[in-house]
């Protein structure tokens, strides 16, 4: 494990935020620092984890990302231009949002619309991620036919069928059984060491983390701001071995697990905020 500055010097940025603050209004019109000072620098091609606990910012810094939300302090660019939607970026979401009254294919194919694409190309295009995630069987069938991971897989299809220099990704697996998830985390990495958007990827789980990314940028809360940068030293692919048995993985992952537990435990607004979840535990215990 290696911890890295933010800053990359002369590595061509995919994406920098630099000096990043966001605060919304709550419903009673309070003000809420959501991010404060974020500055970070990712390489095209570079598969970046947003790991850190409920509520630290992580999806903001998507929304940032995407150009859907504008920093009330500092910039956030996008290949040197600043953040805006538009075919070049994609983004999966943990609720699919497939189009529920179109087939397989025509999921695909919509999104794929955006692109400067003859109709013959597209159609084939389309057909080739399909095939790619192990669908084509079910190209003709209609979202609610298919199940949650089946689902998510059409999802990866759509966004890498745009070919996209960078691919947000929102807890993507998250509500996919555990199971499916690892499946899911293996049918993802094959597209990835294919086609190599950069990939910045909101995760809770510190294993998700730790198999996936280049890169795992810790975040901690209120306001949210980065707390720690690591780099995966972890060779590729890494579901062709026992990942899990390699010493940099242990050590990498039982910092990374012990530094989530701390941030939640010292955060004020946490509900676990004061607890002593690792003392000696009895059945009399108060908190049993
Ligand atoms: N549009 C908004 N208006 C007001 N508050 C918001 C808005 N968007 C997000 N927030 C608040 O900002 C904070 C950070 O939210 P965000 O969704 O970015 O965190 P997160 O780390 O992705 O959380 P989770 O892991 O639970 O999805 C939360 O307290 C959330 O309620």
């Amino acid at each position: 494990m290696r911890g890295t500055p933010c800053g990359t010097g002369t590595v061509p940025r995919a994406l920098s935020l630099r000096g990043v603050d966001k605060t919304f209004a709550t419903r009673d019109g309070q003000p809420l620092r959501v991010l404060s000072d974020i500055t970070l620098d990712v390489g095209p091609g570079t598969f970046v984890a947003l790991l850190g606990p409920s509520g630290c910012g992580k999806t903001t810094v998507l929304r940032l990302a995407n150009g859907l939300i504008q920093p009330d302090a500092g910039s956030v660019e996008v290949f040197g231009a600043p953040a805006r939607p538009g075919p070049d970026m994609g983004f999966v979401f943990q609720s699919f949002r497939l189009i529920p009254w179109a087939t397989v294919r025509a999921n695909v194919d919509f999104a794929l619309r955006a692109l400067p694409l003859a109709d013959a190309e597209r159609a084939e295009r389309a057909d080739r991620y399909i095939a790619m995630v192990g669908l084509s069987r079910f190209a003709d069938s209609y979202p609610r036919e298919l199940s949650g991971g089946m689902k998510q897989r059409v999802a990866l299809a759509r966004a890498f069928a745009c070919e996209p220099r960078i691919l947000l990704m929102d807890e993507p697996f998250a509500s996919i059984d555990a199971q499916t998830r690892e499946l899911m985390q293996i049918e993802l990495m094959r597209l990835w060491m294919l086609q190599r958007s950069m990939v910045l990827f909101v995760t809770h789980s510190v294993d998700e983390a730790i198999l996936l990314a280049d890169r795992i940028v810790l975040m901690g809360p209120r306001p949210g701001r980065i707390m720690e940068t690591l780099d995966v030293d972890l060779p590729r692919p890494r579901w062709t071995y026992d990942v899990r048995s390699d010493p940099r993985y242990r050590t990498l992952r039982a910092h990374l697990a012990r530094r989530m537990f701390e941030l939640v435990m010292n955060d004020p607004h946490s509900e676990f905020f004061g607890r002593d979840l690792t003392g000696h535990w009895t059945p009399d215990s108060p908190d049993g």
